[in-house]
């Protein structure tokens, strides 16, 4: 008969390869239970968009085998309890992710959508705010042009607003609360506490992941948020043309300030070659090749993908559905691959830095 002990000290040799300790150390393992040769625990990741879950499992069966017996039967749960940033003050919402760019129009909102639905649909409870004031896109991008969400009193005359769920995910636009057709001249105090009430008024309920579609540039919006509500990490967005990684640059800088101090979780080059649908395994960089790889190696952060210039990713977002939703479409796994890379990403920032 084998004891628990032994299956912690045969498990004490697989390491978390992005964590670099060992999982009985990080206290992943829980829940063992062994009747005869038969073993089962569950091993606690710290995101269920864990892009090393097979291997991490491969490696448990491995251990066992190896150290105890090969004539166990392992039984393996791969659950996740996400963990929690550093001085979050919402205690219901463990991460902010802020998805940023330097320059409009490099796929910032595609992103975010895409992103905020992968990391859903890894089962991870998510979050969504469109706080780009100045082109709100993700109405347009969930077919939600015309939704307005619920707003109620409470006994204390406080606001509620009920963000709106769609697809798996609950969220908030400024774009519902202003008329497409009527520009808003934003002055910075009134588009910082509009956007503030976004995230104090609403009700989030328990989040995962809360992810922050910013406004293109570097400007008020940017420091209210960061200074009020501390973030996880920001993902920059950048397509590979010199101008944007120049921008990309600025847009980083101004993260890195001592002031604001967000880590960046990492760079997606967007647009990063064009591949016509009848020819899938052509890829034509069209703007130039390897810039948003170049730009995560000088400031040694993780690269997260490229995703090329398709037509089904704009028409996507033009009809309402987000490409992520469609399985057949190979653009579907790419975004589901970048959802994990940038939770993997999160997990490792709070690792270096636990909640206080
Ligand atoms: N990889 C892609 N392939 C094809 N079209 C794309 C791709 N990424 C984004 N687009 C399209 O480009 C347009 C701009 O994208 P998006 O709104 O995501 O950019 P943005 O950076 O958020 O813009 P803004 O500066 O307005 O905030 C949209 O029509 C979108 O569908």
């Amino acid at each position: 008969m084998i004891t628990k002990e032994q299956v912690l000290s045969a498990l004490s040799h697989v390491e978390e390869p992005d964590l670099k300790k060992d999982l009985v150390t990080l206290n992943m393992i829980e829940d063992i239970i062994i009747e005869g040769n038969h073993l089962t625990f569950s091993v606690v990741l710290t995101t269920p968009a864990c892009p090393l879950k097979a291997l991490i499992e491969n490696a448990c069966r491995n251990a066992i085998g190896h150290f105890i017996s090969k004539e166990i039967v392992v039984d393996v749960k791969m659950t996740s309890r996400v963990t929690t940033q550093k001085n979050q003050p919402l205690s219901n919402i463990r991460n902010i992710i802020v998805v940023a760019s330097g320059k409009g129009g490099v796929g910032k909102s595609t992103v975010s959508t895409n992103l905020a639905l992968g990391l859903a649909k890894s089962g991870a409870r998510v979050g969504l705010i469109d706080a780009d004031i100045y082109g709100p896109s993700i109405p347009i991008m969930f077919g939600l042009e015309t939704a307005r969400p619920n707003a109620t009193q409470t006994p204390e005359g406080k606001t509620r607003i009920e963000p709106i769920e769609k697809y798996g995910i609950k969220l908030l636009s400024i774009g519902f609360f202003t008329d497409p057709n009527q520009p808003i001249p934003w002055r910075g105090p009134m588009a910082s506490n509009a956007i503030k009430q976004l995230f104090n008024d609403a009700d989030w309920g328990e989040l995962d992941y809360l992810v922050v579609d910013l406004p293109p540039g570097t400007g008020d919006i940017h420091i209210t948020l960061t200074q009020t509500y501390p973030v996880a990490g920001a993902v920059i967005v950048t397509t590979p043309q010199n101008v944007a990684l120049s921008d990309a640059k600025k847009g980083i800088g101004m993260f890195l300030m001592e002031a604001i101090n967000v880590p960046i979780l990492g760079i997606v080059e967007n647009m990063s070659y064009f591949t016509p649908a009848e020819l899938p395994d052509n890829k034509y960089y069209i703007f130039g090749e390897g810039g948003g790889r170049k730009l995560a190696e000088m400031y040694h952060t993780a690269f997260l993908g490229e995703i090329p210039l398709v037509k089904s990713i704009s028409d996507a977002g033009d009809s309402g559905s987000p490409v992520i939703l469609d399985e057949h479409n190979p653009m579907s796994a790419a975004f589901l691959d970048l959802a994990e890379r940038v939770a993997q990403q999160v997990s490792i920032v709070n690792a270096k830095a636990p909640a206080e």
